[in-house]
């Protein structure tokens, strides 16, 4: 039984435990079974066999009379009405974090910063990309990182720094946090967003 949490985390990355038959990218729930919401639809997609670019259904009456199967490209979204992959999961969870900074009181009373850290807190442990949550609560926890909640302006840019350090994390470009009420409260100078 593993007693640590970088021990429990290896019995659930395939790739790091040589697990067999899920691809790098696909990780354990914790149930056991591979986990929808922490990988990329193609990921997923290309374990389930439907996403490989190898064969797929086809519409053609005459190739499928001869039995042939068509090569399509992977595809890199889930169709709208499937469940969410770790990007739209991703995507839909920072328009309501920094929304919920954006609409954040400038002057935060006792109550509402105990009910941030409370929810933030509880957020970090619960959000359903298990790998995701758990790196997530490890930088939460850093000296310094500690979610800075006495007003709308210090969240905000906290909000903006933890989503930085995903950004990083995954080879993505960091957001200037001197710009994050443009982008989410605002709207940007040049007036499209009225
Ligand atoms: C807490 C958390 C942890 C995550 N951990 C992982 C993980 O471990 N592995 C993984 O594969 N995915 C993870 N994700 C998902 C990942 O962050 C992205 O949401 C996903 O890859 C889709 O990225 P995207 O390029 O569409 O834009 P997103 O990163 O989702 O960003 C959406 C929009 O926010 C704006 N934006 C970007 N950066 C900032 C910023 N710093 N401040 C303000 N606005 C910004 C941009 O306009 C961008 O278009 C995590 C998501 C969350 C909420």
């Amino acid at each position: 039984m593993a007693d640590t949490v970088s021990e429990r985390a290896k019995e659930r990355r395939p790739e790091m435990s040589g697990h067999k038959g899920i691809p790098k990218g696909v990780v354990l729930g914790k149930d056991g079974k591979p986990c929808r919401t922490c990988a990329s639809f193609r990921d997923w997609a290309a374990m389930t066999r439907k996403n490989t670019g190898s064969t797929a259904p086809t519409t053609s009456s005459a190739a499928a009379a001869a039995g042939a199967a068509t090569a399509t490209p992977p595809i890199d979204k889930p169709p709208e009405d499937c469940p969410a992959d770790v990007e739209t999961l991703g995507r839909g969870t920072w328009t309501f974090l920094h929304t919920l900074s954006a609409t954040y009181p400038s002057h935060a009373t006792p109550n509402q910063q105990s009910d941030m850290r409370a929810f933030l807190m509880l957020f970090a442990k619960l959000y359903p990309c298990w790998n995701c949550a758990q790196d997530f609560q490890a930088w939460m926890q850093k000296g310094g990182n500690e979610p800075r909640v006495r007003g709308r302006g210090e969240f905000g840019t906290w909000m903006c720094e933890a989503h930085n350090e995903v950004n990083r994390k995954l080879g993505k470009k960091e957001f200037d946090c001197r710009r994050w009420e443009e982008r989410w409260r605002t709207g940007w100078g040049d007036g499209r967003c009225d």
